[in-house]
């Protein structure tokens, strides 16, 4: 639905040239929900301010089903324009037009008919579960209400694609779950594609269907989000990870459990199997598994979990239980070796 090739953007600053983005290259398929995570910096913003040419690229192509809409005509581009939505952190309402003019104003620019911009105003308001606010200014909302209008001007073009640039990162966290879901629902039931940035990993974890992560105006590493999630390979998708689970151990008991063990961090996809396993180890090797930090999480439809096991015993036993609980399917990662100093980022 949304193919990036080779995208590079540099911008010429006082202090030089900028390169915002190097050769940046991902695909979003249709009805999928794709998040682009990254540091303040990294490019994000570049990027997806790329894909409806808000931002024109100095190399590199969009496509956005099947077009390549870098080599379209002005005309050709503003009709291509209107599969795409878009929705901001700052919600970018018309302060002095009520909920309603907020809506259907665009529309009338795009020459929609009268009646039916009264009846696309009421069934995106539907949607986002604003009816009641329909005569309402934006003052008069709150900030999650202000994004629920958002959506419904976005959707009322009815879209193939929504992008959204960081619509959560100026929401309370429950608004921002409120706003997730609604995105969801979206995608789920109008089987609209959608490509967010966020620097926030809940984001990914909560609604995503994959994940790139960027660094430098690059991306550093993408897939699946369950395949990020359980193994992260580049540092600073490991930090992201670990933002989720923070498991956080004091230095003096670090100091302590390193001399009988080592510490190591259990992913696993399918919990229930989880305690089976350790207690399958703890019997099959001379080891003694301690559970020293646990979470279980949603990563969007599908329970994700992540345990801090210290292993009690000696080196040869503790890597003969880590084979085996690998052969399980469990991700295991090093955390504190025997003796050693290595340490969770
Ligand atoms: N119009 C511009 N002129 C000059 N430099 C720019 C411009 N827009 C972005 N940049 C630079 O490009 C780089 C990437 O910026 P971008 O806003 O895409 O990053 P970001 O990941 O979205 O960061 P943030 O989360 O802080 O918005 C930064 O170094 C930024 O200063």
């Amino acid at each position: 639905m949304i193919k990036i090739s080779n995208l590079s953007k540099t911008f010429q600053a006082k202090k030089g040239t900028i390169e915002a983005l190097r050769d940046v290259s991902l695909e979003v398929k249709k009805g999928e929900i794709f998040g682009v995570i990254g540091y303040s910096g990294a490019g994000k913003s570049t990027l997806i301010r790329s894909v409806n040419l808000l931002e024109k690229p100095t190399s590199g192509t969009v496509s956005i089903d099947g077009t390549d809409i870098t080599s379209l005509s002005k005309g050709e581009l503003l009709k291509a324009r209107r599969k795409i939505g878009m929705i901001f952190q700052g919600f970018n309402l018309l302060k002095t037009a009520t909920v309603y003019d907020n809506i259907a104003i665009p529309l009338k620019l795009t020459g929609v008919p009268k009646e039916e911009i009264d009846e696309r105003v009421n069934r995106y308001l539907n949607i986002v579960g604003l009816a009641d606010k329909v005569d309402a200014y934006p003052a008069q909302l709150s900030g999650g209400q202000k994004q629920r209008v958002a959506i419904a001007r976005a959707l009322a073009h009815e879209p193939e694609v929504l992008l959204s640039d960081e619509a959560t990162s100026a929401l309370d966290p429950d608004t921002t779950d409120a706003i997730l879901d609604l995105l969801l629902k979206i995608n789920q039931e109008l089987g609209i594609t959608i490509l967010l940035i966020t620097h926030e990993m809940h984001v990914i974890q909560r609604i995503c269907d994959g994940v790139a992560v960027m660094e430098n105006g690059e991306i550093v590493e993408q897939g699946t989000t369950l395949d990020v999630f359980t193994s992260p390979k580049h540092l600073t998708t490991q930090k992201f990870v670990n933002s989720i689970f923070n498991h956080q151990l004091s230095n003096d008991l670090i100091d302590t459990l390193r001399n009988t063990g080592e510490i190591i961090s259990l992913k696993f996809i399918d919990h229930s199997s989880q305690e089976p396993a350790l207690a399958v180890v703890a019997k099959k090797f001379d080891v003694y598994p301690n559970i020293l930090s646990g979470n279980i999480t949603q990563l969007k439809s599908q329970p994700f979990g992540s345990l801090l096991v210290h292993f009690k015993g000696e080196e040869n036993e503790v890597q003969k239980a880590i084979h085996y609980l690998q052969n399980q399917g469990i991700q295991t990662d090093e955390v504190i070796k025997h003796g050693n100093n290595k340490r969770i980022s």
